[in-house]
């Protein structure tokens, strides 16, 4: 661009006083538009800028950046720069980003305040950088500095052509020789140490993010499931995938054009003033008032900004809407009420678009008025300086060419700080999670050595609430024991409590009052990962496998365990047969979530998975619930043959499938209401018995499909 610049300066016509004018104003209109012609390069960049502005896809919801005011102020005021440099997309970047962006779901967004961003943590990360950010900074400096020399050198060559154009003397090539290896030598460093530094901050980048995901996953996962009742996955998803991206570009952007902007303003700034002091202080006078007009203007579109990505927003959501439940609109034959809700939708996000792309419009048509006013305005009075020979005609040049760096950095460090306000944000968010603490740690406690482990669990006066509805008691004074090898059914209504219990079993909430034991031991002395990693299985109704092999799912029960112990675990969960009659046997990939397996395939899969670690505590969750007879019939054999010599919970609805269990404990309202065998509650006549009573009416008559049940355990 320089290059280009000074070719232009040198077609330039005579000035007064027999000195060529280096320069005319289509020379900087030249400079700010390089490519192609003026009117279409600004509407050419407007209409990029609105489709941009339109085509935004949609993100995660997130929380409004509350920057403090003052930065918004700081941040209007390096607005103006970019809007007098011509660079309305830079500025409108920092305009609709800088003071906080619009949260896509605006509507629904729950405001809750912006985490702070922790400098303790950030240093951790970047400690194990410094020499190469050290290197980087320098390098950057380094470019700075260089780029302050061109103006200067640039300003003495175009002296020397002026020279010669004006005596006809002496050897042009010999005088500019030196100056143009000098500038050429300039060109090569500078972009050396651009190379360098952003070789460098791109290295210290991507390792910084590679830590802090690895960090910050590892702290997710050990997390307390209350946690996770409280955190939409994908909100966490965002923290590892966006927010590290985000922070990890903004940091990279701020130490490479942050330093070399803010380098290059003050060594221009220094170079302006001694080229020529009153010019610089029209330059300083002239800029703080054009700055101001840029905030007000700026904060004007900022605000149409954000109403129109708000509108954006709208839009998609109807249109979210209707695909993502197109069954529902086939079913009800409202495609076309569908598309006039995204119609006037779409008609509303236009509108406002418009209006936005004329306020653009005449921001960057004001903001090449201010400049081109600014560029006559030292023309003017440069041109008179070098009239009354106080102002050489080169030196006129560099100062025009340096007053366009600082223009361009100013622009640089405006959309910076749009930079710097997202990634401390997101940078905050990616640090909130890494400093939480979990209440149940993951590791650490006693283990019962192998030889003494019975399996016997007890409820004693257990109460508890959710972390997340603290008020809302869940279970009241429960109190319930299972003996080594017995099987204990929980029925009862829905919403009592059952998979509550089982999850405090699980020790994936520690209650509120009371104790859950296991041998005596209060859960809460023993260690978490050997209590579910050794003791308990756990099958739930709708198991989750791994998008993985079948051999990896089941080892997924015991990382250690050999291929002989696969298949042991597999026949137990009459999954081997089925499993071999796959083309690829164990080493079948089972998709994402098991999807190309069927249910009771995916069944005995889970059961198999918890059956490797020979638990000594089983806990079925409705385990056979979702399936068909057939399906039911093999994963309750299976369920049979793991429940014996095992303390089994079984957890279920259908309480024909729990009439052979030892003891059945009805609960109701979270408390044990009614506790025995199948007949002596039915011979009780409470709750059991009219529960048996309503489920047999529902019941399908024997020669259904669904045919005969299997009770737990084979007694
Ligand atoms: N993670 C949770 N956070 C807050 N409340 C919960 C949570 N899980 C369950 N609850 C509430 O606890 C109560 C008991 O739920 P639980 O799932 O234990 O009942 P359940 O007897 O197993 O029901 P169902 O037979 O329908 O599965 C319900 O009122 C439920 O809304």
């Amino acid at each position: 661009m320089l290059v280009h610049l000074f070719r232009v300066g040198i077609r330039g016509g005579p000035v007064p006083g027999g000195t060529r004018l280096p320069l005319h104003f289509q020379t900087f209109s030249a400079v700010r538009c390089c490519r192609g012609p003026p009117g279409s390069l600004l509407l050419g960049t407007v209409a990029q800028l609105r489709s941009q502005l339109r085509a935004r896809p949609p993100r995660p919801p997130r929380t409004p950046s509350r920057g403090p005011p003052t930065w918004r102020w700081v941040g209007g005021i390096l607005l103006a720069p970019a809007a007098l440099s011509g660079r309305p997309r830079l500025c409108l970047l920092a305009l609709c980003e800088g003071a906080g962006r619009v949260p896509e779901k605006v509507l629904a967004a729950p405001s809750c305040p912006e985490p702070h961003f922790n400098w303790r943590l950030f240093w951790r990360f970047l400690s194990p950088h410094l020499l190469i950010l050290g290197a980087a900074v320098v390098m950057a400096l380094g470019a700075a500095l260089v780029s302050v020399q061109i103006p200067l050198l640039l300003g003495q060559l175009v002296e020397v052509v002026a020279r010669f154009t004006r005596e006809q003397a002496g050897s042009f090539l010999g005088e500019s020789r030196g100056l143009c290896t000098h500038l050429l030598l300039l060109y090569g460093l500078q972009a050396l140490l651009t190379f360098g530094y952003l070789a460098l901050l791109s290295r210290l980048g991507e390792h910084m993010a590679v830590d802090m995901r690895r960090t910050l996953f590892s702290s997710l996962l050990r997390q307390d499931v209350a946690f996770f009742d409280a955190t939409k996955t994908g909100q966490l998803v965002s923290r590892l995938a966006t927010d590290v991206q985000e922070f990890k570009s903004s940091f990279k952007l701020v130490i490479s054009q942050g330093l070399r902007s803010s380098t290059q303003v003050v060594g221009c700034l220094v170079s302006l003033s001694l080229l020529s002091p009153r010019l610089t202080l029209l330059l300083m006078v002239a800029t703080p008032a054009l700055m101001g007009a840029g905030t007000l203007m700026g904060s004007a579109l900022r605000k149409l900004s954000r109403q129109c990505q708000e509108q954006i927003a709208r839009a998609t959501g109807v249109a979210d809407e209707a695909l993502g439940n197109v069954r529902t609109v086939r079913a009800f034959a409202m495609e076309q009420w569908e598309e006039g809700r995204y119609a006037a939708e779409l008609e509303a996000s236009c509108c406002k678009a418009e209006q936005l792309g004329r306020g653009i419009a005449l921001f960057q048509g004001l903001s090449n008025m201010a400049f081109n006013c600014m560029v006559l305005g030292t023309l003017f009075v440069g041109g008179s300086l070098v009239a009354g020979q106080q102002l050489k005609g080169g030196d006129l040049m560099s100062f025009l060419v340096a007053s366009q760096t600082v223009q361009r950095s100013m622009a640089n460090l405006s959309v910076l700080f749009g930079q710097v306000v997202r990634g401390l944000s997101a940078g905050g968010r990616v640090f909130e999670y890494m400093t939480l603490c979990s209440i149940i740690p993951l590791r650490g406690g006693a283990c019962i050595p192998d030889e003494q482990l019975q399996g016997a669990v007890a409820f004693q006066d257990v109460s508890f609430s959710y972390p997340c509805r603290p008020g809302f008691p869940v279970l009241r004074h429960f109190t319930l024991s299972l003996s080594p090898g017995q099987t204990v059914a929980l029925v009862g209504q829905s919403g009592g409590g059952k998979t509550t219990v089982a999850s405090l079993l699980e020790r994936f909430y520690d209650p509120t009052a009371g104790a859950v034991t296991l041998d005596g031991c209060d859960l809460r002395t023993l260690d978490p990962s050997w209590l579910r990693g050794h003791v308990i299985g756990f099958i739930s109704q709708e198991p989750v496998l791994f998008g993985t092999t079948i051999m990896e799912n089941i080892r997924f029960g015991k990382p250690d365990a050999t291929d002989e112990e696969v298949y042991a675990a597999a026949r137990e969960a009459n999954a081997h047969d089925f499993i071999c009659s796959f083309p690829d046997g164990y080493a079948t990939v089972v998709g994402e979530r098991g999807a190309t397996l069927s249910g009771g395939q995916k069944q005995r899969l889970a059961i198999a998975r918890a059956l490797i670690k020979r638990p000594r505590v089983l806990v079925l969750d409705e385990a056979t619930s979702a399936l068909d007879s057939e399906s039911e019939q093999l994963v309750q054999e299976a369920l049979d043959r793991a429940a014996a010599g095992r303390t089994v919970l079984v957890i279920a609805h259908r309480l024909s499938t729990v009439r052979k269990a030892h003891r059945i404990v009805v609960m109701a309202q979270g408390q044990v209401c009614e506790v025995g065998t199948h007949e002596e509650l039915l011979r009780k006549g409470g709750l059991y018995a009219e529960l048996t009573r309503r489920q047999a009416l529902d019941t399908p008559p024997l020669d259904s499909p669904r045919g005969p049940r299997h009770g737990l355990p084979k007694s």
